[in-house]
């Protein structure tokens, strides 16, 4: 439970604060507990203090009690955040390998379902607190009134929880096939958001999509988490009725066995039912921190660092400058296996050597599927090959480098991301080439730079590339990746595109990198670098 820690350490002034005040609580509790009982025993020595302590110690529990709830508040708040914050930290920080074999809707699951049911177990963590320090303080009590009384219910206690924690240990299980369940309710939710007019154009597919799909796995989560909570509710309604044995046999038998006085018996019996509340807040805790106990478990599960100083989001500070002069990859290896590492690879590029000059316009060509993308998920550092090495002039990258390499490059992916504003572009010199560019690009008649974000992106798709590249272009880079850029732009533009943009990024010493099917534009190439089935098969001028 690393994770658990890390947000106990974020919080842990606060809790030991809250700890504090909620002890006092407790024992405020405790004592007005005693008073009540002495009072209602009617003790002549203390008649004349006992209003004054029931003011003093009334007014103690409500300034603990307060004390203690918004301090608890406060650490779960400062919990969930540390917790949002590490987990986007994480996943900006991890290797692109690893989060596409995680999958989108597991990660979105995580983001939201998980980092929710934490959220709730620190919300209840004020409550429970508060009904913990009220439970020992009782018990004190308890065992201040009667020493054999207190052991016979210390053992009531032992048989209860005991039996109560197997029973929650069933329902636990349940609550981790309902969370495993939820990863593919995440999926379908994918396919419904992101295959919606699909599924809107066919009929069968949508009730396929559906009956056969969307509505069997909400129903195996829902019957999962109805399982889960229904052994909690049996368990909780089995300590509730151990209560009520406890507070029948301390009215009807144990007094006879034992010899209790009348006042130990009211004590006993006052403070039971004073119990009540608490223990309930502590029942009803259990499922809470249980749901987040399976949540912390899965996202452990995921294996998204933590705290690794070379993949830190922040270690910018240290790189080196920019630049190299030569690119070498020597005899890189990539494969794609299946969801566990001992299963065959499926796809394998390389072993592949290749040498690249800075300024150098290189096409990269070949069939679907051969494995372009996957070389330039290389190239760019995205991927680190399993095998072999790349070399920028004189060094070898070694892992720690990785992120200085990657600065070298802007990328348009054929998945790109448009970001809706200009989140990294500072310098005003190149805020002041937007209206150039978007004149260049043709997209000023649509978009408009509206402070520092763009009047829209519900653009054409080939619009939409535009502007992906107008961005590229601010962030000015050593090397350029385009993949398949030119496949949504209109003929005119193409030509533009391959006739006049590629040229001109040459022209400023660039490295352009571009994956390309259109073979009519190859002769603009430096080089061209042709692939078939992960092998290189050419690399030459064309
Ligand atoms: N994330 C992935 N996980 C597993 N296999 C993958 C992944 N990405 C690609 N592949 C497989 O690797 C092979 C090469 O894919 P890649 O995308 O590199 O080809 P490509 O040459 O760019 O194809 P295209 O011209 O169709 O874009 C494909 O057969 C694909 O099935």
């Amino acid at each position: 439970m690393k994770l658990f820690q890390i947000l106990l350490e974020a919080a842990w002034p606060t809790i030991v604060a809250a700890a504090i005040a909620g002890l006092l609580n407790g024992g405020s509790t405790a004592a007005l507990i005693a008073l009540i009982n002495a009072t209602l025993q009617k003790t002549p020595a203390l008649q004349r203090l006992l209003p004054w302590g029931f003011i003093l110690l009334g007014t103690l529990l409500l300034l603990t009690h307060f004390s203690s709830q918004v301090l608890l508040v406060r650490a779960a708040q400062q919990a969930v955040y540390e917790m949002r914050l590490l987990l986007s930290r994480q996943i900006l920080a991890s290797p692109l390998r690893q989060l596409e074999t995680i999958g989108h809707p597991q990660l979105l699951a995580t983001l939201t379902e998980d980092v929710d049911a934490v959220s709730r177990s620190f919300s209840v963590l004020p409550n429970l607190f508060n009904a913990i320090a009220i439970v020992i303080g009782c018990l004190i009590y308890m065992g201040w009134l009667s020493p054999p009384l207190f052991f016979a219910l210390v053992a009531l206690i032992v048989i209860g929880t005991g039996s109560y924690l197997f029973l929650a240990g069933r329902a636990k299980k349940f609550l981790e096939q309902a969370r495993q369940q939820q990863d593919h309710l995440f999926h379908h939710f994918r396919t419904l958001t992101e295959g919606n007019k699909e599924l809107k154009l066919n009929r069968q597919r949508r009730l396929a999509f559906f009956y056969g799909e969307l509505t069997p796995t909400a129903q195996k989560t829902r019957q999962q988490n109805e399982l889960g909570y229904m052994v909690f509710a049996i368990a909780a309604s089995w300590g509730q009725l151990l209560l009520f044995v406890t507070i029948g046999f301390f009215l009807f038998t144990l007094p006879h066995l034992l010899g209790a006085t009348p006042t130990v018996l009211s004590g006993y019996v006052l403070t039971i039912i004073y119990l009540m509340l608490p223990m309930q807040q502590v029942i009803d805790a259990i499922p809470v921190f249980s749901r987040a106990s399976v949540a912390l478990k899965k996202v452990e599960s995921l294996q998204l660092s933590l705290g690794d100083p070379r993949q830190d989001i922040n270690n910018r500070g240290e790189l080196p400058p920019l630049g190299w002069k030569t690119l070498s990859l020597r005899q890189i290896c990539h494969q794609y296996r299946g969801s566990h590492e001992d299963e065959p690879a499926t796809f394998t590029l390389g072993p592949l050597s290749l040498t690249i000059e800075a300024g150098e316009l290189v096409f990269i060509v070949g069939g679907n599927g051969s494995g372009k993308s996957t070389l330039a998920k290389i190239i760019t550092g995205l991927y680190i090959p399993d095998q072999g090495e790349i070399w920028v002039d004189d060094h070898c990258l070694q892992l720690q480098d990785y992120e200085w390499y990657r600065q070298h490059f802007v990328a348009v992916f054929s998945d790109f991301y448009l970001f809706d504003s200009l989140l990294g572009i500072e310098s005003p010199e190149r805020l002041a080439l937007i209206p150039h560019y978007l004149e260049k690009l043709r997209l000023s008649h649509k978009v408009r730079l509206e402070g520092n974000r763009f009047s829209t992106t519900s653009l054409s798709q080939g619009e939409r590339k535009r502007l992906a590249l107008l961005l590229a272009y601010l962030d000015d880079r050593p090397a350029y990746l385009f993949d398949e850029w030119a496949a949504d732009q209109d003929p005119m533009f193409r030509d533009i595109f391959y006739r006049q943009l590629l040229p001109e990024l040459k022209a400023q010493g660039k490295t352009v990198f571009v994956i390309s099917h259109d073979d009519r534009y190859f002769d603009v190439a430096d080089r061209l670098i042709k692939l078939d089935y992960g092998q290189l098969v050419l690399a030459s001028h064309p």
